[in-house]
């Protein structure tokens, strides 16, 4: 039978860049790893697509998953549900690989009680000023959101010490190696594999 993978939870205040960390990871070399893609009730921005970037969803179809049990995890978050769905990440866990998700906090603690071995990173900004302006700068959200958003950052970076790892997004190329590293030594852990080794030393 093969080894169940690992969940990882990449998670974090808004606008802190866990988007562009996860896609600069998918981007480079060496990933074993598989993105769980989320299910969302928010406007489609441009740019983005259908099944690449979400699962786009209308408020009724989301509430019927929610119900049917087929999220793993949902969170309301600035008047829109996003959610993660359940069958894609048991699926690949049981073929034996590391799924990987990107979720805001809520969701990332729901996640904690169901999956407690999964391996929890939090992506810190460098400080509030920084991060106030990543969100600014990105232009997506009026200033109405985006002092919700700051609110709600600041209570979320209060979570972080529920995490098993705390990142600091500086650099982006730097935020990848560290959780790309977190992720390799996960694999040695003594509570990881001595299952394996469990049957060699009752034999030996
Ligand atoms: N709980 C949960 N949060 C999610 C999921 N997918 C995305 N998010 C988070 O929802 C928040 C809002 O996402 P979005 O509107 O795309 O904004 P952005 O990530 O700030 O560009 C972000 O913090 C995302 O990380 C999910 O499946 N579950
Ligand atoms: N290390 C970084 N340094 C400077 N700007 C960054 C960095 N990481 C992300 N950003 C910028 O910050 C903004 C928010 O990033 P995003 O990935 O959308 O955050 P999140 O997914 O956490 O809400 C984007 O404009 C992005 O280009």
């Amino acid at each position: 039978m093969s080894e169940r993978g690992l969940l990882i939870v990449l998670s974090g205040p808004s606008g802190v860049g866990k988007g562009t960390v996860r896609k600069a990871i998918f981007d480079s070399e060496g990933n074993e790893f598989e993105y769980s893609i989320s299910m969302t009730t928010r406007q489609m921005r441009t740019g983005e697509k259908e099944g690449v970037d979400y699962f786009f969803r209308s408020r009724e179809e989301f509430e019927e998953l929610i119900q049917t049990g087929k999220m793993l995890e949902y969170a309301e978050y600035v008047g829109n549900y996003y959610g993660t769905p359940l069958d894609y990440v048991n699926q690949t866990l049981d073929s034996g690989k590391d799924v990987f998700l990107e979720i805001e906090v809520q969701g990332a603690m729901k996640v904690k009680e169901k999956v407690p071995d999964g391996v929890f990173i939090f992506l810190t900004p460098p400080d509030f000023d920084e991060l106030k302006s990543r969100i600014v700068n990105r232009g997506t959200d009026d200033m109405a959101v985006i002092d919700e958003r700051m609110k709600v950052a600041r209570e979320e970076v209060d979570m972080m010490r529920h995490y098993d790892y705390a990142v600091v997004n500086d650099k982006v190329d730097l935020a990848v190696d560290r959780i790309k590293k977190i992720i390799e030594s996960e694999h040695y852990r003594v509570d990881r594999v001595i299952h394996r080794y469990e049957k060699m030393l009752k034999e030996f």
